[in-house]
């Protein structure tokens, strides 16, 4: 029994099969060593499963004093001690991943490797760390045979080029060809499946290739393109990716799938590393560059408010306003108006009740739905009350061709976020406008020779404040859950029919 447990047993039947656990939040463990400035080592490992998802768990396997400048001191705790910390992960825990780093000296290589041989786990990354970017070494160099011996215990080796030769014994690789020549070497003595990077290598492209001689990959030689970031920030890239990629083998269960995800986020990290401002020398990678700060509730809504001041003044600014506050409104111009609006809502209406198709939830699709209703009820109003008193008006004008056209395009455009954005002006900047025109007469003193006091008084109604205030907080809170790219969408479909607004109240002038 133990002569087959110190045996290097080929990863597949070793230490489970590299396949996934299938878990959507997936356990894994790095057993590495420690960097207080936080680039490198268990605290990259940490950030790194987090930011893939998963859940991160750390055995200790050396304390290091450095920095982004060097490493000062390294201190391997007793292999005791490690066994015991891997014992109380394991005797507790399903491990879904396992990662590998620094493993420092020779008695801890054994501890690992016999704690592998032991649980078996069903995904092993093994980065094997032996000398930081600034020269310190991380492995002594009497544990390299050991080092070597334990490579077969792992379904994935990350070696850089340096480390990738020493494992070989060759000098390391000068060109992309030679490396990957070296992969497959080390891919045949480990039967592990190598993951050969191109960091180390100079030039604009910096490729980095699964290799597995065994008919583990859909080729001997997977390659997946990026391009070189121009950063000195590379501090803990290794550590890194090689977590990263065994959080997400242990969802997806394929390493090429596992790859494309990861590198281009990693080319991410590299890119936004300097706004980390973290240390003089090499700096960490930002591992969390691809997260956003929530937006607070109301945000959204407050950012478009302020869009759509330019747009209010400019409506308070026309003559047609004017006119309506003051009685002095020309009617044929106040009856284009109600003939265009009765034509605009008729068009409305149906882009709410496309609204209400969109909608992810029942209390919107009602609402929306409610306010497709309301408005057809409204336009049979206009004609009823308005309309049919006054002289026929002609059809379809440009600007309600326009703000028509411009809502069904949004609607069109399959994003229930944008189209919500699209619509909320007529509720918003109407009510507004509404609100203060009703104010204005009521201070007035409710002149009775006034023209337009009916129409005014309709601006009145609770009713349509309290639908108003609704669809700004649906479009708030869609905004917020949006990505950048929705969220620009958003705004611009809103400044849109903001725009609209504001001719749609002058087109009167021009067109009656
Ligand atoms: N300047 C860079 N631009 C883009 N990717 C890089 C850069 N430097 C390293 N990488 C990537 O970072 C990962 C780690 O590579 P490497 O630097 O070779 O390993 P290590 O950090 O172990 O020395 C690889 O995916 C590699 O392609
Ligand atoms: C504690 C610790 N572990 C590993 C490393 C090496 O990190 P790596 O990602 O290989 O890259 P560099 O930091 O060497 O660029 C480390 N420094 N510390």
């Amino acid at each position: 029994m133990s002569s087959t447990l110190s045996m290097p047993l080929p990863a597949s039947s070793a230490a489970g099969t590299g396949l996934p656990t299938g878990r959507e939040v997936p356990r894994v463990l790095s057993i590495a060593g420690s960097d207080p400035s936080g680039g490198a080592g268990i605290q990259a490992d940490l950030k790194s499963i987090a930011a893939h998802g998963g859940y991160g768990m750390a055995a200790i396997t050396a304390l290091t004093a450095q920095n982004t400048c060097g490493v000062q001191a390294v201190h391997v705790p007793p292999a005791a001690f490690l066994a015991q910390q891997l014992d109380a992960v394991s005797d507790d825990i399903s491990i879904d991943a396992v990662k590998i780093g620094m493993l420092g000296d020779e008695a801890v290589i054994r501890t690992v490797r016999h704690w592998l041989e032991k649980v078996r786990p069903a995904v092993v990354v093994l980065d094997p760390v032996m000398v930081a970017t600034s020269g310190d070494r991380l492995l002594k160099e009497s544990a390299e045979a050991a080092l070597r011996d334990i490579l077969p215990l792992a379904h994935l080796i990350t070696p850089n080029l340096p480390e990738l030769a020493m494992l070989v014994g060759a000098d390391p690789a000068d060109s992309w060809a030679a490396a990957l020549e070296q992969g497959r070497r080390l891919a045949d003595a480990t039967g592990a499946t190598i993951l050969v990077k191109g960091g180390h290598l100079a030039g604009a492209d910096c490729p980095d290739a699964l290799v597995n001689t065994a008919g583990l990959l859909p080729g001997e030689v997977v390659e997946v393109q990026g391009n070189r970031i121009d950063t000195r920030n590379s501090h803990g890239t290794g550590c890194s990716l090689s977590s990263a990629i065994a959080t997400v083998q242990a969802r997806l269960g394929d390493w090429e799938a596992s790859l494309r995800t990861v590198k281009p986020w990693l080319a991410g990290a590299l890119e936004k590393s300097e706004q980390l401002e973290v240390g003089r020398g090499n700096g960490p990678v930002h591992h969390f560059h691809h997260v956003r700060p929530a937006l607070a509730e109301g945000a959204f809504a407050a950012r478009l408010w302020t869009e759509a001041q330019q747009d209010l003044a400019d409506i308070y600014a026309l003559d047609f306003i004017h006119g309506l506050a003051t009685g002095d409104l020309a009617e044929k111009d106040f009856a284009y108006y109600l003939a265009q609006d009765a034509l605009y809502l008729n068009g409305y209406s149906r882009v709410l009740a496309r609204a209400s198709a969109l909608a992810p939830s029942e209390g919107e699709q009602l609402f929306w739905a409610g306010s497709s209703q309301q408005c057809l009820e409204v336009e049979s109003e206009l004609h009823r009350s308005w309309l049919s008193t006054r002289p026929a008006q002609g059809g379809l004008g440009p600007v309600t061709k326009a703000y028509v056209d411009h809502l069904t395009a949004a609607s069109a455009s399959g994003s229930y976020a944008v189209l919500a954005a699209a619509v909320l002006p007529c509720f918003w900047l109407y009510a507004e406008v509404g609100e203060k025109l009703h104010a204005r007469f009521l201070a007035s003193g409710e002149p009775g020779g006034h023209a337009y006091a009916a129409w005014l008084r309709t601006y009145a109604d609770e009713g349509f404040a309290e639908a108003t205030r609704r669809a700004i907080a649906i479009v708030d809170a869609a905004g917020r859950r949006a990505s950048d790219h929705e969220r620009a969408a958003m705004v611009t479909a809103f400044k849109q029919s903001c725009r609209l607004e504001v001719e749609f109240f002058d087109a009167p002038r021009l067109h009656s």
